[in-house]
Order: structure tokens, then C-alpha cells, then sequence
């Protein structure tokens, strides 16, 4: 009985113990909601968002976090490349709108990176764990404040989805039709300036490039409002890679088969 509790209370512990080294909990008390810290955060995050359109959260990974991720993602790039999508799009500053009848030619653009969807990460990688994750669910709530609730997006595809910046690869100027998007940050460029993220300030005054980004940052940004773009992958051997998390105000989210077809290739799952 004795040594029944004793191991009771080791696996309690253990899996406290793994929670609590998911992010930087110090910097970032997502597990205490209602601590003045919590509070401060929120307030000192809404702010910057607010007021710039991108909150950047660095460190927010633990290293360990961080490598686990890398690893489950390298897996999938070592055993299954064949059916990742490698996608290219001509743009305008609209993703959605490839039809060039009405803009100057100049004003087209391309986009091309690798990605691997929702679909064909597994069911118990530590990334999706983060993905349903409520206290985080409940943090970019709490920052954005546009919705009272926010909840997972059903869509197979593009629930949550990585973007893999091989040589070559960009993603051009654009604005989105979402209010904000959720980017968690895995790995950069080992080149400064290739694969860097960079948006227009209001009235598109100046450009601000994100040369301070790193890898284990999480970014909230108001990609609606403000043109943004990752610059071209070059050199750098090493790929920028990054998750898109999509979360929405209606329980029932899922994507068009029109955006599903041009962003991920096809509208199924793949099996
Ligand atoms: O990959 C990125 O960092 C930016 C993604 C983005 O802007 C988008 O998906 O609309
Ligand atoms: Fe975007």
C-alpha cells in the first residue's frame, strides 16, 4: 500500500514536473491565471500588440521543448518527404487572389515553402500538445481580447501547420484576412537577412525587420492590418521553420476547399 502511494505520488510529481518545464514558466505564468504577474503579462502584451500589430514573446520554449519539437518534425522530414507539399503561389499583396486581370503585372508576386500539415503531424507529438493546450488557449485570448472565447480550428489541413523555408523559398508581401495569427518560432536561417520576418509600420512608413527573432519565441500578429513577408531562404543550409497555430471565435472553423487546394495542395486527408 505504502509503496502504491510512494509511486502515486513519483508519477504526480514527474508529470508536474514535465508540465512545468514545457515553457519559460517564470517569464511566462500562463499556469497561474489569476497571479499578479499573470496580469502584468497580459497587460504589458496587449500593449505591444496593440500598438505595433506583433508581439514577440521570446524564449517562450524551453530548450528541451524546443529540441523535442525539432526532433519530431526532422522525423517527418527524414520519413515522409515525398508526401509533403512543396508550395508555390503567385500573389498579390491578397494570397487568396491570383487572378491578374486588374493589377499591373509588377504588383504580382511568388511564395514558395514546403509545409507539413495538421494531418500529418502525429496525434501525440508535444507539438500538438501545445496546440489544444487551454492555458494557452486562454493567454492569446486574454492578450487579444477581440473574442471571448477562442477554440482549436477543425480543419484537417490547417488546423496548425509547419512552414519549411528551403533555399529559394519566400513568402512575399501580403496582408491576411484573419486579425491575428499565431506563429511559434523553431528554427532560423543561420544567415542574417534570409528567411527574416518583416512588416510596414501604419501608413507603410518604414519596414521593421525582425533581425532579434529566434528560435523558441512565440509571435501574435495583426497580419490583417499590417503587409508582411519572410525573406528569401538563399544560402542558409539550414531551413526557417516555424508553426502556424490557428485558432478561431467559432467552434466549427475549417477552410475552404478554394484556400485548402491552393495552400496545401489538395482538400483531404492524406492517409
Ligand atoms: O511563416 C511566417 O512566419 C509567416 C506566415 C504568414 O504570414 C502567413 O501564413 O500568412
Ligand atoms: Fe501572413
Amino acid at each position: 500500500m505504502l509503496l502504491r502511494i510512494f509511486s502515486t505520488f513519483q508519477i504526480v510529481k514527474s508529470t508536474f514536473r514535465r508540465t512545468h518545464t514545457l515553457i519559460n514558466y517564470k517569464t511566462y505564468p500562463l499556469h497561474d491565471r489569476e497571479s499578479n504577474a499573470y496580469n502584468q503579462l497580459i497587460l504589458n502584451s496587449r500593449q505591444e500588440f496593440l500598438s505595433t500589430g506583433c508581439l514577440y514573446l521570446p524564449h517562450f520554449l524551453t530548450n528541451e521543448t524546443l529540441s523535442t519539437i525539432l526532433n519530431e518534425i526532422n522525423s517527418i522530414l527524414i520519413n515522409s518527404p515525398q508526401t509533403l507539399y512543396n508550395s508555390y503561389v503567385e500573389h498579390t499583396d491578397n494570397l487568396y487572389n491570383t487572378s491578374n486581370s486588374e493589377k499591373n503585372l509588377n504588383e504580382i508576386e511568388s511564395s514558395g515553402k514546403t509545409i507539413i500539415a495538421f494531418d500529418q503531424i502525429p496525434n501525440e507529438s508535444l507539438l500538438r500538445k501545445i496546440y489544444s493546450w487551454n492555458s494557452l488557449i486562454d493567454f492569446i485570448t486574454d492578450i487579444i481580447q477581440i473574442y471571448p472565447h477562442l477554440y482549436p480550428s477543425c480543419d484537417e489541413l490547417g488546423a496548425l501547420y509547419i512552414n519549411i523555408y528551403n533555399q529559394s523559398n519566400k513568402l512575399s508581401w501580403h496582408t491576411d484576412h484573419s486579425h491575428f495569427f499565431v506563429n511559434l518560432l523553431l528554427q532560423q536561417a543561420s544567415i542574417s537577412n534570409e528567411g527574416m520576418f518583416e512588416y510596414k509600420t501604419k501608413n507603410n512608413q518604414e519596414i521593421i525587420s525582425r533581425k532579434d527573432f529566434q528560435a523558441g519565441g512565440l509571435v501574435l500578429f495583426n497580419g490583417r492590418i499590417y503587409p508582411h513577408r519572410v525573406t528569401e531562404v538563399r544560402l542558409s543550409k539550414l531551413p526557417r521553420i516555424n508553426a502556424i497555430l490557428t485558432y478561431d471565435c467559432n467552434p466549427d472553423h475549417r477552410l475552404t476547399n478554394y484556400v485548402l487546394q491552393k495552400f496545401f495542395g489538395r482538400t483531404v486527408q492524406k492517409h
